[in-house]
């Protein structure tokens, strides 16, 4: 049994907004990104996971537990970042980590304490009068504090500036070496390649690929850029690698998987200078955005 299963889904809220038969698992100490363009569904999936809100057709379970019918139990072992913080501002930081403490029954703060120290947070100050940056380190502080075998993150790091993005990374690992399961919402590509083992990508409400973060890193393209001594050599080469490109004496060239091939080819030219650039993480993120699979 995986500890998040997502059955086929929809909350169709009409004009096609929503979420329609989605379907995902996490298993057991794994870190899944949840990604997807503005207004693609992650906050819908994410509410039904935590029972907020009904699905109209299929199930959603945590530890085997149905998330809407038996939402208490299940909340009860979530650490939870909502997308958007509803705080109360007239209340100091300190105030507000402690209201929900009470709220969750957690009596030791010592991890709560950990955590603010850890992310540099002044919790004195009231929450009307923090930042964007200061009010979700108070998110992650509450979500963390709880030391919960699962935590459901719904743009963990939205505000946050490099250095505390960089933290957050840290607490992610800590939390996978603690076995714990993740799901994370993200739109910091950057984030996702250091922190996840898979990524479910979801577009219009449906999920368009479902991939391993090893898997994505081989498949990453590489951009060759080859400058040849004479302008005769490069079409002939061009004329070997016909979707390359040619400009005068420099041949561009992009490629998937082993060099071996292209090297070998190389050698029987007279090259005055070569320039390699792997695809990034976003590159290839931004091609499913696109909706192009291939
Ligand atoms: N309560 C609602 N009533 C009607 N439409 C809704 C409701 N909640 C969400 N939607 C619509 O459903 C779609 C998915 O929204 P959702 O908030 O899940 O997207 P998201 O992937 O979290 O986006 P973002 O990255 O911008 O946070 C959007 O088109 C949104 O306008």
């Amino acid at each position: 049994m995986s500890v998040i299963e997502v059955n086929g889904i929809t909350k169709d809220y009409g004009n096609h907004q929503g979420v329609f038969d989605v379907n995902f698992t996490v298993e057991k100490g794994e870190v899944l990104g949840f990604l997807g363009p503005n207004g693609a569904g992650k906050t819908t999936t994410i509410r039904q996971l935590m029972g907020f809100i009904k699905p109209d057709q299929g199930t959603v379970h945590i530890q085997g537990m149905d998330c809407f019918k038996n939402a208490p139990e299940v909340q009860a072992q979530l650490g939870y970042l909502p997308g958007e913080i509803a705080f109360m501002d007239d209340m100091t930081g300190m105030d507000f980590i402690e209201f929900v403490a009470n709220m969750k029954n957690i009596q030791d703060m010592s991890k709560a304490k950990e955590l603010i120290e850890f992310l540099e947070l002044n919790p004195k100050n009231k929450m009307k009068k923090m930042s964007k940056g200061m009010k979700q380190k108070i998110g992650l502080v509450i979500a963390f504090m709880q030391d919960a075998p699962i935590l459901i993150l719904d743009e963990p790091t939205s505000g946050l500036d490099p250095l505390m993005q960089n933290k957050f990374v840290e607490l992610i690992h800590k939390a996978k070496k603690e076995g714990k399961t993740i799901l994370m919402s993200s739109h910091i590509f950057e984030e996702v390649e250091h922190t996840c083992d898979r990524v479910v990508i979801i577009k219009e409400g449906e999920i368009v690929a479902t991939e391993k973060m090893e898997d994505l890193r081989h498949s990453r393209r590489k951009y060759y850029e080859i400058c040849f001594h004479d302008v005769k050599e490069a079409t002939l080469f061009h004329q070997q690698y016909p979707e390359s490109q040619v400009r005068d004496t420099v041949v561009s060239l992009s490629l998937q998987g082993s060099a071996d091939t292209l090297i070998k080819a190389l050698s029987q030219y007279t090259i005055d200078d070569l320039s390699v650039r792997v695809q990034s993480l976003e590159e290839l993120f931004l091609h499913y955005y696109g909706g192009n699979q291939s």
